[in-house]
């Protein structure tokens, strides 16, 4: 063993370093390699030696672009999933049901379930990330939940790193978080809170930080972004007094009983927000350095005691967007930040850098007009290393030694600023003479009554959320397509084909409202934005959303208009097939600005009533066409929510009033439905309430409707439907286990306002498990549907 006291102290950081990488792959080489393995490709050995190949060009790929390969610059945050899970991993706590398992087997098994010969154990549950599109897996914490240490991966990547010629800086999730962003446990008593586990695992995280030491490791990352949100640190089980007392306690055993010789020199992250009534707690802990998010959060005012010892990485350039920074405003910030007293400033991310895709000069967009403007105007995670590159040169050398970089940014954001485009005037003219009367549908039970009068349903209806498998065929055809090598006419005729089966399956099935299936839609946010001026969409602009499933959000760039109808051909084809109503499908405002990168030039409030406006006029075509079922779907609206509840209100105003916009201009008899889900949504039954919707949708079979109880006791009177089907999990759920959901729900809420459908959307699943899934869900309704 290492005698610790001949290791030399930890070294200033470096002048400018980031949070975070994205670990997907230029080119998605993870998601392959991992889902290879899954489906018995290729061997563990295989996988670890690909991603350690990606990790390796990674390193050098931040070197080129300016990290230093000395000083830690360069972070770990490689994983083959998720960085809680990671977490939880390394303090051995992962739940009982996965004993027995080791490896990579124990750690794809609490990510994504095992059944049959396997076993059957549940997955980890998956929620967002703070406000962020990406999902975590949530750890489950009890009195009895052991912890030990296993800090094998973490010391495996420094040790690669090292000798590849590189002193790299190992990143996790920290302590306080990590409890925070727990569950108690199945079998937890009533009141429990992880956070009470603290003292418990504080000994593992010591024993870590000694171990990376030994590793060689000279600083540490701990991420503690879970102090910036009300939601989990204000809390009927946790009080923010509570934390603060805990962040006190983690840090004093992490950074003051371990002296620096025995450990890392510890940078603590908090990022997506401020950290508020935290920010001197964390300042008077010993940790050597604290990494604040400026974009998000606001640069505190006038010194803070205690940072006078510690390094600040001011997060300046922004992890969450994809716009080029102003570099000249940025640096501005930086000399505002030196106001704070801290010993020393080095330039960083406001987050990690995992929510954007990987490079923008891969890119090649198809609008010749808008290409080289736009691309000038981006920065994808490379561009933003070299951002930070050159912003740490500035405070080093001055801003002289960067003048020709700043000019040109100040170029790229005044030719933003004038492009065609950014404005329109009849968009803007548009929404500025909306009034309070374009928000509003007429009476509630008058539109019950017509309703039911032309849909002509019986009790407990049965539908589903709208996506049907996206199956292997659909999706090469739309890559033929794509590259040219299908044409248009074939490709459509594709789609219609697949329509015709889903409808006569449905048909078959006997559900009662039905739907298209999606088949033509890439994906539920990426359709509109390409069928929508304003919007840019990417070739390869790939994130990770969760696990191996990445998306390409759209670029909302511009005032936003339809310049034609985007749905009505294919629902209308769709209807034509069938008697029965058939729900036309679109995403609502508030999903599409949250799963898309959207300008910062303009009030969000002002971009979702310009969407709101584009799909008001869609709708209005679907109902000219004489679809009667209208969903809009807003899983997103939840997920928006700001982390301090003194700016829930105004999001709230906006967010609703755009989903009202979109639907208020229907007819009575024209039965708007909402859709929600990848949240937990009893915080905002209000707004729900507050969107007006006919019926709305949500998950809840994995809950065991959870939500409903709240529903009744907020006096929810509208149609609801809440999920019988769990469709993150592969397994079939029996008649049987329909109809206790059923009879619950009927229980709890008044039965006439029913609907039966899943929890949401087919497209991840296949039809082997569909199939029976649907004719339980009908089988389950009728059999319930008798008996009221
Ligand atoms: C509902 N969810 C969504 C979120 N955000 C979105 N923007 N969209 C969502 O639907 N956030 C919350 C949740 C997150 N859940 C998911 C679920 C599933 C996925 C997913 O499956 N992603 C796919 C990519 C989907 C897509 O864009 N498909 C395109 C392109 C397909 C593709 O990769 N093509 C290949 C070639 C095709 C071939 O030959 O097989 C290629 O380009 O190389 C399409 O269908 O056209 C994924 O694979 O990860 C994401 C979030
Ligand atoms: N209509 C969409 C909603 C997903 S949240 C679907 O069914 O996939
Ligand atoms: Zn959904």
């Amino acid at each position: 063993m290492t005698d610790m006291t001949d290791l030399p102290t930890a070294p200033p950081l470096p002048g400018g370093t980031i949070l975070g990488y994205p670990r997907i792959g230029p080119n998605r080489e993870l998601k392959r390699a991992v889902e290879s393995f899954w489906a018995g490709r290729i061997d563990a050995g295989e996988l670890e030696s690909q991603a350690a190949a990606l990790r390796s060009r990674t390193r050098a790929r931040l070197a080129e672009l300016g990290l230093a390969r000395e000083g830690a610059a360069i972070p770990e945050t490689f994983s083959f999933y998720d960085q809680v899970l990671d977490a939880a991993v390394t303090v051995g706590a992962l739940p009982r049901r996965f004993d027995g398992l080791t490896g990579l087997e124990a750690y794809f098994a609490a990510a994504r379930g095992t059944s049959g010969d396997a076993g059957e154990r549940a997955p980890l549950e998956m929620t967002k990330w703070f406000d962020t599109n990406y999902h975590y897996l949530v750890p489950e914490i009890g009195p009895d939940t052991t912890f030990a240490l296993d800090a094998s991966r973490l010391v495996a990547q420094l040790t690669e790193a090292a000798a590849e010629g590189y002193e790299t800086r190992p990143v996790v999730v920290g302590p306080v978080t990590f409890l925070l962003l727990a569950k108690p446990a199945d079998d937890a008593p009533a009141g429990f809170s992880p956070l009470s586990r603290l003292g418990d695992l504080l000994p593992v995280y010591a024993g870590l930080l000694r171990e990376l030491r030994e590793a060689g490791a000279t600083w540490v990352q701990l991420d503690e972004s879970g102090l910036v949100a009300d939601h989990l640190t204000d809390t009927s089980d946790v009080k923010p007094e509570a934390v603060r007392a805990a962040v006190t306690e983690a840090y004093r055993a992490l950074a003051t009983e371990l002296g620096a010789t025995e450990r890392p020199a510890i940078l603590l992250q908090a990022s997506y927000g401020s950290l508020g009534a935290a920010l001197p707690v964390v300042a008077a802990t010993d940790v050597e350095a604290v990494a604040l998010d400026l974009v998000r959060g606001a640069l505190p005012t006038g010194p803070v005691a205690g940072l006078e010892s510690k390094t600040l990485v001011a997060g300046v350039v922004d992890g969450r967007n994809i716009w080029r920074a102003d570099l000249a405003a940025k640096l501005d910030l930086l000399d505002r930040a030196q106001s704070l007293g801290a010993a020393a400033v080095v330039v960083g991310t406001s987050t990690s850098l995992q929510h954007v895709p990987h490079d923008v000069t891969t890119e090649h967009w198809d609008d010749a007009t808008l290409d080289a403007n736009l691309h000038a105007w981006l920065a994808f995670a490379d561009q933003k290393v070299a951002e930070v590159a050159v912003l740490a040169t500035a405070l080093t050398d001055g801003r002289d030694a960067v003048a020709d970089e700043v000019r040109a940014s100040s170029d790229a954001v005044a030719t933003r600023r004038d492009a065609a485009g950014v404005r329109v005037d009849a968009v803007r003219a548009r929404t500025a003479a909306l009034s309070r009367h374009d928000f509003e549908r007429g009476e509630h039970d008058a539109r019950v009554a017509e309703q039911a009068t032309r849909l002509a349903l019986p009790p407990l209806p049965t539908t589903t959320i709208g996506s049907f498998p996206q199956t292997v065929d659909i999706r090469k055809a739309r890559a033929a397509h794509a590259k040219g090598d299908l044409a248009t006419e074939a490709y459509e005729q594709a789609m219609r084909d697949e329509i015709a089966r889903v409808v006569a399956l449905q048909e078959e099935l006997g559900l009662d409202v039905l739907v298209h299936g999606e088949a033509e839609r890439n994906d539920m946010v990426q359709y509109f934005a390409e069928l929508l001026d304003g919007f840019a969409v990417t070739s390869n602009g790939w994130v990770q959303s969760y696990g191996s499933r990445c998306t390409r959000p759209s670029i909302l760039w511009g005032d936003v208009s339809r310049p034609e109808p985007m749905t009505v051909r294919w629902t209308t084809y769709a209807q034509s097939l069938t008697e029965k109503p058939l729900k036309g499908m679109l995403t609502g405002p508030v999903t599409i600005m949250a799963w898309s990168f959207v300008r910062d030039d303009v009030p969000l409030a002002e971009t979702a009533n310009q969407l709101g406006l584009a799909l008001r006029d869609e709708i209005a075509d679907l109902e000219a066409a004489g679809i009667a079922v209208v969903q809009v779907d807003e899983p997103a609206l939840r997920e928006l929510l700001p982390l301090r509840k003194a700016d829930q209100e105004t999001y709230l105003n906006w967010s609703v009033g755009s989903f009202r916009l979109a639907t208020a201009g229907v007819r009575a008899d024209t039965q708007i439905h909402t859709h929600l889900c990848y949240s937990e949504f009893g915080e905002v039954i209000g707004a729900i309430d507050h969107l007006d919707a006919d019926v709305t949708s949500i998950e809840a079979a994995r809950s065991r409707m959870e939500i409903l109880p709240e529903l009744r006791d907020e006096g929810f009177g509208r149609g609801v439907g809440p999920g019988v089907y769990d469709i993150h999990s592969p397994r079939v759920p029996s008649t049987e286990e329909v109809v206790e959901l059923l009879e619950l729900a009927v229980k709890t809420v008044d039965p006439t306002l029913l609907w039966v459908n899943p929890d949401c959307g087919l497209k991840t699943r296949g039809y082997a498990e569909v199939n029976p899934s649907l004719e339980h869900l009908v089988a389950a309704a009728r059999e319930v549907r008798a008996t009221l």
